[in-house]
């Protein structure tokens, strides 16, 4: 089955009531091409999620940006996975750029989060990508491969050596580990298959490279397509083959209805993340943009 192509609308940390009334009348407003082509969804400010979802087309749904990593409780300033389940939000934006950087959101942080919200019912857009300093280093599919193993999890590794040395750790105990340890084995007693995602049916990876985001710099259709590609290679052989041809990879950095129908080209680009342009009338415009896909 073909990937439907995704438009996400990052409004990030911007807007009034009277803004956001404003934004979704202009987007109940748009002519879009049917939900079967594309798949919409908002992301205003945890503060704006009922008023939007309340007042938005049905066609298009509504996201998050960010949750919780674990289930609620004394965690001050946190929203839950379990809050927006209750509040009907079906998606999530998990490891954005800015809260990596400025809140120094780890990749193992991230992996954990997107690991709960999804154990919890919630879709995610997973957000990866390098840093210009990490690109001019050549270490940009490096940078988006761990961030997409840590989303994903460790891979299978049926050894004999560790499933033995398993059972050695727990019928001899607390000795033997620290004989493993010292003799440099400890690296394989646990290393047990781990997926962290239970479907990735529910999983969208946004490949937003950090000098892109914001600055008018877009990538090119061809940085943007050799990028995509890596990571499906990359799904395809540490995930499954079928996951690697399902998966939506979308981009995101500065796409305008200027540039997207020529990204939305690239045969790995499956829509787009868009910030500054999602709150303004040019969004309905990069959502037309499926038709390229469409019509391919
Ligand atoms: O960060 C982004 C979307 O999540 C992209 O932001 P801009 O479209 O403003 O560059």
């Amino acid at each position: 089955m073909g990937r439907k192509f995704f438009v996400g609308g990052n409004w990030k940390c911007n807007g009034t009531t009277e803004q956001v009334k404003k934004i979704v009348s202009t987007l109940n407003g748009g002519e879009v091409p049917s939900q079967d082509v594309v798949e919409v969804v908002i992301s205003p400010p945890f503060v704006f999620l009922p008023l939007v979802k309340e007042a938005l087309r049905p066609d298009f749904h509504v996201a998050a940006q960010n949750c919780w990593v674990k289930k609620g409780g004394a965690f001050t300033g946190e929203v839950s996975a379990e809050m927006l389940v209750n509040l009907s939000i079906p998606w999530v934006i998990i490891g954005h750029s800015e809260r990596r950087l400025m809140l120094k959101e780890s990749n193992e942080f991230v992996g954990d989060k997107v690991a709960y919200a999804l154990s919890q019912g919630l879709k995610v857009i997973a957000c990866i990508g390098e840093t210009l300093e990490q690109r001019e280093a050549g270490s940009t599919v490096e940078v988006v491969a761990a961030q997409t193993k840590a989303i994903a999890g460790s891979r299978p590794c049926v050894s004999v050596v560790s499933f033995v040395t398993c059972l050695d750790v727990r019928f001899v105990g607390y000795f033997m580990y620290r004989t493993l340890t010292v003799t440099g084995l400890k690296d394989c007693i646990c290393f047990f298959y781990k997926s962290k995602v239970s479907n990735w049916a529910d999983v969208v990876l946004a490949y937003e490279p950090v000098w892109a985001i914001g600055t008018g710099k877009v990538a090119t259709p061809a940085q943007a397509q050799e990028v995509h590609s890596e990571l499906r290679k990359w799904l395809q052989a540490n995930v499954s083959p079928e996951v690697a041809a399902s998966t939506r990879i979308i981009y995101g950095g500065s796409v305008t209805a200027a540039n997207c129908k020529e990204l939305a080209a690239q045969p790995d680009v499956d829509g787009f993340l868009v910030g500054g342009a999602s709150l303004k009338p040019e969004f309905i415009d990069i959502i037309k943009s499926a038709e390229v896909k469409k019509n391919a």
